[in-house]
């Protein structure tokens, strides 16, 4: 039998490479998402998909959960590829509307997501809340219309320069995390991925130590403890956000409470993001 070509679904993988990361413990799986913003028209979509899979080993998709956020007019093509080749990729959308169906010229809804196979969606990205000034009651809305369509939001915080500069930015994001959470409810925060993206470190290449990340994403569980309960903060993946590269990525995603990343503009660049893949730790 001839073996599966890299990066497709291969049933059970093999166990931890030689030489590779070490487990951290904690039972969450790493995330790494590729949120590949307002880039790529479809044929150059599928091109990076498929450069993605086939550059990544079996064992490697098993240890890191990989999902590809492309632009609502490529997803067709993305999802025709990984489901037509079988890689073991997902795929989601970067934002989605709060309402499910209707007039509502120029949204796309949780249906449709749902129906093309989607299984994440960005909700509260900085761009979204500056470009669209989407406020924390939107950005709940839409968090509350992707559970109602069987979708996973990926809920992003975060604090511009200014107030990290004030030094008012753990009050700041965890502000934003009551507010973008208003209406999840216990059974639904078991799934739910928070994002913290320090505004300032997004597309600048300036990103945050790998402490300053671990310290809010800390701050983050802690939070979500309050919100809800000890034990489902515990499983709740926590990502950091904000010029994540080959060359930090290891060093942020072994912290104990980050969980992997939501990466941009090196989403873009198939080796680039397949090495920040590879640096992503067990669980
Ligand atoms: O969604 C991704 C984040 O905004 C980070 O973008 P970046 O990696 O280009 O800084």
């Amino acid at each position: 039998m001839t073996p599966p070509p890299l990066g497709r679904s291969a049933g059970k993988p093999g166990g931890r490479p030689a030489g590779g990361p070490k487990p951290k413990g904690t039972g969450r799986r790493t995330l790494v998402a590729g949120n590949w913003k307002m880039n790529l028209n479809h044929l150059e979509a599928i091109a990076l998909v498929q450069k993605v899979a086939y550059d990544l080993k079996p064992d490697e998709l098993e240890r890191v959960e990989t999902v590809l956020f492309p632009p609502f007019i490529d997803m067709r093509s993305v999802q025709t590829t990984i489901d037509g080749d079988k890689l073991a990729l997902g795929y989601g959308a970067q934002d989605l509307s709060p309402f499910d169906s209707g007039a509502h010229t120029g949204d796309v809804g949780g249906p449709m997501l749902a129906r093309l196979g989607c299984t994440y969606v960005i909700v509260g990205h900085s761009e979204r809340r500056t470009d669209h000034h989407e406020t924390d009651a939107v950005v709940a809305a839409k968090a509350a219309a992707a559970y109602r369509n069987g979708l996973t939001p990926i809920v992003c915080i975060g604090e511009h320069e200014d107030v990290r500069v004030a030094g008012t930015h753990v009050e700041h994001c965890l502000a934003q995390l009551d507010g973008s959470l208003a209406g999840v409810t216990p059974k639904q925060a078991e799934t739910i991925v928070i994002a913290y993206e320090p505004v300032w470190a997004i597309g600048t290449g300036r990103t945050a130590s790998a402490q300053d990340a671990q310290d809010m994403c800390a701050a983050v569980r802690g939070r979500l403890a309050t919100l809800f309960t000890p034990e489902i903060a515990a499983g709740i993946r926590v990502l950091y956000g904000g010029s994540v590269k080959a060359a930090n990525a290891a060093e942020l995603f072994t912290m104990p409470d980050v969980d992997g990343g939501l990466v941009g503009g090196a989403s873009l660049v198939a080796e680039e993001f397949t090495a920040i893949v590879r640096s992503g730790p067990p669980a």
